[in-house]
């Protein structure tokens, strides 16, 4: 399938390019009086309902969409990367999170092997491992229960385990199962990010998991290491094999850091670290805090998105077309960002997740046989719970830039709030503006409309909305671990429908080395000025000064410190 060519040299191309112009005669305002066009941009699968009625599409712009997809090969990539072939081509890594959570007799093979077993008999060991913890059978040093964990890790060893944590810590039958325990995260090498998970935290009663798919990562070592000195020194060293486990592809480096292999749980290298959420990344943290049933939930969520987007037609596919209408977005219509706005408090760092999935995924300059793409891929996502986001940024999408939304609402509040006499009870408060902003953004307000209501005229122009502005609407039933499995697969999978259409390799991250190798130069800088008082060599004027500037404003930084821990 490799080929040179590009999908902007395809008709398929040139005639969604050419569509453009008929578009852009339409206003949203006149397309969603056309019942029967939103009776058919609405889309329906495990109870979960997406509108894109409001996206600036006809029913011939996704004509044209599927053109492309087939013209890009969507259909073949996505059976390729479900039959665990090579798709991670520059790293010559299959790409088979789907496996993470197929059920136990599934076969998904790569390279003649079937993976799933292999899935499984990690998933028993964490089942089991989380049990004795929970139950109290595996205890810390002093023969205390291990109640609370510290989850050290970065990027996609952080920031799926993150989302999960956040959205089912107030779902009932979760918060019920983590009752009494906590889990915190500790990501930023920065030693207030340390300071602030130790603060109340007892190392007896701690368990420090240590996630890392390469067991490199410099920030995550030290934090590590900055852990593993918390509790030798609270515990002595021979506590650390009770207070300590690892989740990593690199077990030969977990045994070496001092963790009994016993205690590591395993992946493999064809699960991307962005992707990693289902694996032992996500499931020993989570199973930790709220048992392995309800995170079982979550990963049947996941799997039947899985099944869904393998099998369902691309008309009916939830992901394929939230896929193409984001590159409709970006590459045709010229929007640049997009917004991912969830009316619920407990999907707030699902934002924080998605801009990982989708902005290392595809921020990318070439395709993936290496040709230099002449259009640009991915977007940059950002986004912050509504109503949140309206009292902060959402002026700008009114008025300003032109920023296609996801608002993501939830029927069930998993707390929900009656009080008498209030209009409506608190969700539907919430609700209430989940379903008005869509069409403020799509209607807007015309200068006649103001007018009719006597609006002074200096202030019309003001007060002037001039709609037409994107958004997509996602309902889900609830907020139940299966829910969160769900949502997370559909952005999973429309992030690498994006990729599959742009022709690129969204699995690989090269983009993220060449700042780590600078940080190496500089590390090594600043330990041979502190160390032997060297002067700053080899770097450019701007960063020596800067460099040279903290070195002397630092000078009481001691050159041979003993070991000094936040104490707050
Ligand atoms: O799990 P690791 O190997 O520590 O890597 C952490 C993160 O670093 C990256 O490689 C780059 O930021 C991510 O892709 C990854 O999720």
């Amino acid at each position: 399938m490799a080929s040179s060519a590009l999908i902007s040299d395809t008709q398929s191309w040139k005639d969604l390019r050419a569509h453009v112009e008929e578009i852009n005669k339409t206003h949203l305002r006149d397309l969603l009086n056309h019942t029967d066009r939103c009776q058919s941009m609405m889309v329906e699968f495990d109870g979960i309902l997406i509108d894109y009625s409001r996206q600036r599409a006809t029913l011939d712009t996704l004509k044209k969409l599927f053109n492309l997809a087939e013209a890009a090969h969507v259909k073949e990539k996505i059976i390729r990367m479900f039959n665990g072939e090579h798709i991670n081509s520059t790293e010559n890594r299959p790409v088979l999170h789907v496996a993470l959570r197929a059920p136990r007799d599934a076969v998904i093979n790569s390279d003649g092997k079937n993976v799933v077993p292999e899935v499984w008999h990690v998933l028993d060991k964490i089942r089991d491992f989380s049990e004795r913890v929970r139950s109290g059978s595996w205890v810390g040093a002093t023969g205390k229960a291990l109640k609370d964990v510290v989850a050290v890790g970065i990027g996609g060893s952080f920031l799926g385990p993150l989302f999960v944590h956040t959205a089912l810590q107030t779902e009932a039958e979760a918060s019920e199962c983590a009752r009494g325990r906590q889990l915190r995260f500790l990501a930023n090498v920065d030693p207030i990010d340390v300071a602030r998970n130790i603060t109340g935290l007892n190392p007896e009663t701690t368990l420090v998991v240590v996630v890392s798919k390469t067991f490199t990562t410099a920030e995550t070592m030290l934090n590590a290491r900055t852990m593993r000195e918390w509790i030798s020194s609270a515990l002595g060293p021979q506590a650390v094999a009770k207070h300590m486990v690892a989740v990593s592809t690199n077990l030969k480096l977990v045994e070496q850091f001092g963790i009994d292999p016993n205690n590591a749980f395993a992946f493999w290298d064809w699960v991307g670290g962005r992707f990693s959420v289902c694996s032992a990344v996500g499931v020993l943290p989570l199973s930790l805090q709220y048992g392995f049933s309800i995170v079982e939930k979550f990963l049947k969520g996941a799997s039947s998105v899985d099944q869904h987007f393998l099998s369902a037609p691309f008309e009916k596919n939830i992901p394929v077309l939230l896929g193409l209408l984001s590159v409709w977005n970006v590459s045709f219509l010229g929007y640049p960002a997009r917004a991912i706005l969830p009316y619920s408090q407990a999907l707030e760092k699902l934002a924080p997740h998605i801009q990982q999935v989708s902005m290392e995924s595809n921020g990318k300059g070439v395709s993936i046989d290496g040709v230099p793409l002449p259009y640009q891929t991915g977007e940059i996502d950002f986004g912050e719970p509504g109503t949140n986001g309206q009292h902060s940024f959402y002026q700008l999408i009114h008025q300003g830039r032109v920023i296609p939304c996801d608002f993501i609402g939830v029927v069930k509040s998993q707390q929900p709030i009656y009080l008498k006499d209030e209009v409506v009870n608190n969700h539907d408060e919430l609700m209430s503006n989940f379903f008005a902003q869509p069409d403020a953004l799509a209607y807007g307000k015309t200068p006649e409309q103001l007018r009719k209501e006597n609006i002074p005229e200096h202030l019309v122009s003001h007060k002037t909305f001039s709609g037409n502005r994107p958004s997509l609407s996602i309902l889900l039933p609830s907020l139940t671990a299966y829910n969160i499995g769900q949502l997370l697969a559909i952005y999973e999978h429309r992030v690498a429908v994006q990729g599959f259409v742009w022709g690129i390799n969204s699995f690989d991250q090269w983009g993220v080395e060449l700042g780590k190798s600078l940080a190496t130069q500089v590390r090594k800088q600043l330990h041979a000025s502190r160390k032997k008082g060297e002067s700053v060599e080899g770097f450019n004027f701007s960063t020596k000064m800067l460099i040279t500037r903290y070195l002397e404003a630092s000078a009481d930084v001691p050159s041979d410190p003993s070991t000094l821990l936040p104490n707050i």
